[in-house]
């Protein structure tokens, strides 16, 4: 039984004490110890409401400063904590819990729904059961990108994805930059790298040199749920052990960021992050991404990261 259940039946049996008297005086012994029990319980129910109370006026606050959005990030850690340091992991799974719900608002509809367009276009026969297609429905491919599913399979595993150059320049290092026009929504490259669980990536990250730690991107969760890690410490990989991959060579910009990181799950059940370009992007204009980082995200140490 759960704790709370334990917690109810035992303030039940308080207020049942609380109403009796006992004749018997050998029952004193036992019905002090029952009231003992059943007052602690209550105290114990009266806590956790305390707690409940506490979290939900958390999560007021968090929410006013970190709107749940359809495409936008969890708050971060920083803010979390400065909103509740007790509860900043429970904010964070209220958080992606109310996206998720959002999310799932957003791509249901129903039979009514299809059911209107099918009549709005005006067919006279050989009509589609709108009953029959809501019940098979599912997502096309990759939902929004401009690439099917065969294509960025392919890209991945050849690595030759078309439009990208490498570049050097002072202040950055390497950078990547675009040699044609993209459209918005579509399929740059994917961020090709060794993909293992987060808490493999970290331990991985905690042995490497600060300079190779940045090519370890850690991605939320796949489809499964499972927080996992694309590891590109290595300048090249071990499927592509003679070429330099692009992915890892994203410079950072916040503002003029024209790519998004997203997790994609192969036909074959392999991991990959795939980037999608945000707006079109032009020829020789520089793919950036929005690391998520802020100086504040190195506790300390970034404060000398001008980049950041
Ligand atoms: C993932 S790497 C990107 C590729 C890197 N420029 C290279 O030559 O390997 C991240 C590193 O690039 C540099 N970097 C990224 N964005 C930058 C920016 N906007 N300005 C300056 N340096 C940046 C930082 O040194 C950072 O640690």
């Amino acid at each position: 039984m759960k704790q709370a259940d334990n917690v109810v039946r035992a303030s039940q049996l308080l207020d049942s004490l609380a109403g009796q008297t006992s004749t018997d005086p050998s029952d004193g012994e036992s019905s002090r110890a029952a009231r003992s029990i059943a007052r602690s319980a209550a105290q114990q129910k009266a806590e956790m409401t305390d707690v409940q109370t506490d979290f939900e006026a958390a999560y007021s606050r968090l929410v006013e400063q970190h709107p749940v959005t359809l495409e936008g990030g969890a708050p971060d850690k920083a803010l979390r904590a400065d909103t509740s340091p007790s509860f900043q992991r429970k904010l964070y799974e209220r958080w992606v819990k109310a996206q998720m719900k959002l999310r799932k608002q957003h791509i249901h509809y129903s039979e009514e729904k299809v059911s209107k367009w099918i009549s709005d276009r005006g067919w006279r026969s050989n009509i589609p059961s709108a009953a029959q297609f809501v019940d098979e429905w599912k997502p096309h491919g990759s939902v929004d990108t401009a690439l099917d599913a065969k294509q960025i399979r392919r890209l991945t595993r050849t690595q030759r994805w078309k439009g990208l150059i490498v570049t050097e320049d002072g202040g950055k290092g390497k950078g990547v930059i675009a040699t044609r026009r993209f459209l918005a929504g579509e399929v740059v490259w994917d961020y090709h790298g060794q993909v293992v669980t987060a808490s493999e990536g970290h331990s991985t990250h905690s042995t490497v040199s600060a300079e190779d730690g940045v090519h370890i991107f850690f991605f939320f969760e796949n489809m499964n749920g499972q927080a996992m890690c694309s590891d590109a410490h290595s300048p090249c990989c071990e499927c592509h052990p003679d070429r330099q991959t692009f992915g890892r060579l994203i410079n950072h910009s916040r503002k003029r960021c024209n790519l998004r990181p997203r997790a994609y799950t192969l036909q074959n059940g392999v991991d990959i992050i795939i980037f999608l370009a945000t707006k079109n992007i032009n020829e020789n204009e520089e793919l950036l991404f929005d690391y998520g980082v802020e100086r504040r995200s190195f506790i300390g140490k970034g404060l000398n990261l001008l980049w950041v």
